[in-house]
């Protein structure tokens, strides 16, 4: 099995190359390190410096490195970003999207693992319920947009041209490694930001009682090993999360128990585009023995180490 990891030198995408790596497989990495980086790669992987929208790039690495697997997770990953410019989120998720499973059919790629998003693509989730892979997309962000209809060309793919597909809907993906300036993130945001003693912005509505949009954030080392069950011996549609909803305040709190600080807050008014809340059922995923390992506060913690270190 030879699997090329698009955005593998980016926060998600290198640990699952780590992952891949452990598991015995040859990887390549695709990335243009618009927010990933370098030195995330891991030694001694082929890396291929190519945006997906450069189609005739995307094309030239499939020729030199033949990946038999690809695992996508390359992408405008940003829910403001998104509302702001549609246009840009648009050319990178599914035009570069598109360059991307063009090669596959035209290389014959076996099977792709894509990078979608359980956080967005559900819509507003009522108190008390966790989204399952059984509900229909409303996608309240052009980000959300570009993710259920990437999800729709896989189907077609499928049909069409026999390429075997996993869509894994990712929850709030957190942990060692996430760019507190590239890349969304809040957790990496607020341990950055906590342990310098620097203010932190809280997104909330000015109601009594209101700690910030709920997010089941899920621990990075935990969406990689789902990912290689996903390569592995999975078929179709995935949620990855926790089945727990956290607030934004209660991030906060775990980050400033974690570093010993007691942070200066900010409040602010919603971003647009954000939902108010957002849980995904696990079941599914669980159902072929995944587990989520590392639980909020451990995650948190092993989160504001790494920051520490730095
Ligand atoms: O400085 C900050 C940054 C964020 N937030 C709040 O923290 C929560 C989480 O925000 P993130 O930016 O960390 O996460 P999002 O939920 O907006 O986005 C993340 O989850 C999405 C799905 O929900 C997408 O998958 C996206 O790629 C991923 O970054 C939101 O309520 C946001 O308003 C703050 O209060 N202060």
């Amino acid at each position: 099995m030879r699997v090329l990891i698009t955005g593998g030198a980016g926060f998600i995408g290198s640990h699952i190359a780590e992952a891949l790596l452990r598991e015995g497989l040859e990887v390549a990495v695709l990335d243009n390190l618009s927010t990933g980086k370098r030195e995330n790669v891991p030694p001694g992987v082929p890396f291929y410096q190519v945006d997906l929208r450069d189609g005739e790039g995307v094309e030239r690495v499939f020729r030199e490195f033949r990946p038999t697997h690809v695992s996508h997770q390359a992408a405008q990953a940003s829910v403001k970003v998104s509302v702001e410019d549609p246009l840009l989120d648009f050319a990178v998720n599914l035009v570069g999207g598109m360059n991307l499973l063009e090669a596959c059919r035209r290389h014959g790629v076996e099977k792709l693992v894509f990078a979608s998003t359980g956080g967005a693509i559900y819509g507003e989730v009522p108190e008390g319920e966790a989204a399952e892979e059984t509900w229909p997309p409303r996608p309240k962000s052009p980000y959300a947009a570009s993710k259920a209809a990437f999800e729709g060309y896989l189907s077609a793919y499928g049909q069409n041209y026999g390429l075997r597909w996993v869509s894994l809907r990712y929850g709030n993906v957190y942990g060692p490694r996430q760019d507190p300036h590239g890349e969304a993130g809040v957790v990496a945001i607020f341990a950055e930001r906590v342990l310098k003693g620097e203010p932190v912005t809280l997104y909330a509505r000015r109601t009594p009682g209101d700690e910030g949009c709920v997010r089941d954030y899920v621990y990075v080392g935990d969406v990689a090993e789902a990912h290689t069950l996903a390569l592995l011996s999975l078929e179709g549609v995935y949620n990855v999360g926790t089945g727990e909803g956290h607030t934004t305040l209660e991030v906060l709190k775990a980050v400033a128990e974690a570093a010993l600080k007691t942070p200066e807050v900010v409040h602010a008014p919603p971003r647009p585009g954000d939902l108010e809340r957002s849980v995904l059922s696990p079941l599914k995923l669980m159902a072929h023995g995944w587990r989520p390992r590392v639980g909020f506060r451990e995650g948190i913690r092993l989160t504001v180490e790494h920051f520490r270190g730095r």
